[in-house]
């Protein structure tokens, strides 16, 4: 459930039933969704109007349904043959940076789509499925295909997946998908004749970085810019504080700090190198203060597995190391695992000291890793940031910081 306030109590679903369809309506209903977002009422009918859309709006302000809802809207239209083919063609694709979110989509789309079944196919090909299993569903050319870029780029060169009939692109996370590794991934779908010449693009993003603006070269013809939060950045609401210290000093620093509870509750601490992580939890250990370990060297089920140990309290600590162990994750198994890419926070931070841009095929899978409520994901929260603030007001959230 949204923010109260970020709900457009002017309005409701019942006031769009002249544009859309009334299953989609019924199954709203189902969803709770009484009132539009204040992003949803404005995005809804533009995108109906086929307008390009850059929408930066909260994380958790409702912009999944503000794309989904009109993107269904539209492939109905399409079918019902007024308009165009009632053909199997794919229609939408939604890139998203991680298999995560790709599951978040998918089960949105799913509740939208409850009385439209079968009539809209929607595969999501980020979905641990074999690739044999992908180009059976693809086959049947379903209506919205969920992707992450680099899946959705080799299963297109592949010709697994064809895009000539696509009405609708949407790349959600627009702020986080470049810092994920996708940026050669995203030019390549845009350069490589992949595309129609003609169909509607949406942005989404909780925030306005470079990469946005890059992604918006490249996606978007003449937007209709939809600024839905307030002039606040992330960066309000953090405060940050550095000690400087020799090398020496630094893991008894670290001790101090936690030792005196200057940092209080769960904490997140980076480090620079896998190695450094199981040192630093060594010498933590010596003062017995138990902690866990977060890289890129461990395999996927156990960086769950320590995540979850972490939120079930089994752990205070988890140290975590941004460093890329550099393996091709292209064709392993684990290469579906995107959420395994550098945090937003970690992202910022870089920014900050003007060292993210010309990303290529990097960057060091950081952390999957944000809180919310004191729990780590690995994926940012859905739920607002202002919800996390609270959180952290009331003393529950966990705390990051760096022992570089
Ligand atoms: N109109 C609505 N009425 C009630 N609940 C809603 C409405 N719109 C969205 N929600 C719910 O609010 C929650 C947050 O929505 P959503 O995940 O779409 O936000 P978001 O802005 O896309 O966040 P993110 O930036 O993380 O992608 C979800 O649980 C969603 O089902």
């Amino acid at each position: 459930m949204p923010d109260a306030r970020l709900v457009d109590t002017k309005a409701t679903f019942a006031a769009f039933s002249h544009v859309l369809d009334a299953r989609l309506l019924r199954a709203l209903a189902d969803l709770g969704f009484a009132r539009p977002t204040l992003v949803q009422t404005k995005a809804i009918p533009l995108a109906l109007e086929n307008k390009d859309i850059l929408a930066r709006a909260w994380t958790g302000s409702g912009k999944t349904a503000a794309y989904c809802i009109p993107l269904v809207q539209k492939v109905l239209n399409a079918k019902s043959g007024s308009t165009g083919s009632s053909e199997n063609a794919t229609r939408a694709l939604i890139l998203v940076p991680t298999r995560e979110l790709s599951e978040q989509v998918s089960a949105h789309l799913k509740g939208l789509l409850k009385y439209c079944d079968p009539e809209i196919a929607v595969a999501n090909v980020c979905s641990g499925n074999t690739n044999h299993l992908q180009r059976t569903v693809l086959a049947d050319k379903p209506d919205i295909v969920i992707a992450t870029p680099s899946r959705a780029l080799s299963l297109l060169q592949s010709k697994v997946l064809s895009l000539t009939s696509l009405d609708s692109l949407v790349i959600d996370e627009a702020d986080l998908i470049l810092s994920y590794g996708h940026d050669e991934d995203i030019k390549q779908i845009f350069a490589g004749g992949h595309l129609p010449k003609v169909y509607q693009s949406f942005l989404m993003s909780a925030t306005m970085t470079e990469d946005v603006e890059t992604l918006k070269g490249l996606a978007l013809r003449k937007p209709v810019i939809l600024k839905l939060e307030e002039d606040e950045d992330d960066a309000a609401n953090l405060t940050q504080y550095s000690v400087r210290c020799s090398e020496v000093d630094k893991f008894l620093l670290t001790y101090v700090i936690l030792k005196l509870k200057l940092v209080k509750g769960k904490c997140i601490l980076f480090v620079n190198d896998v190695e450094r992580c199981y040192r630093l939890k060594l010498f933590l250990e010596q003062f017995s203060i138990k902690s866990c370990v977060l890289n890129s060297e461990l395999p996927l089920n156990s960086r769950y597995h320590v995540v979850q140990e972490f939120n079930k309290g089994v752990y205070d600590y988890i140290i975590a190391s941004d460093e890329n162990a550099g393996k091709d994750e292209e064709d392993s198994d684990e290469s579906d695992d995107e959420s395994w890419r550098p945090r937003e926070n970690l992202k910022k931070h870089k920014k900050t000291k003007g060292t993210t841009k010309g990303i290529t095929r990097k960057p060091p899978p950081a952390l999957p890793l944000s809180s919310e409520n004191g729990m780590v994901h690995p994926h940012r929260p859905t739920q607002s940031r202002r919800s996390g603030n609270n959180a952290e007001k009331a003393g529950t959230a966990s705390t990051e910081f760096r022992v570089a």
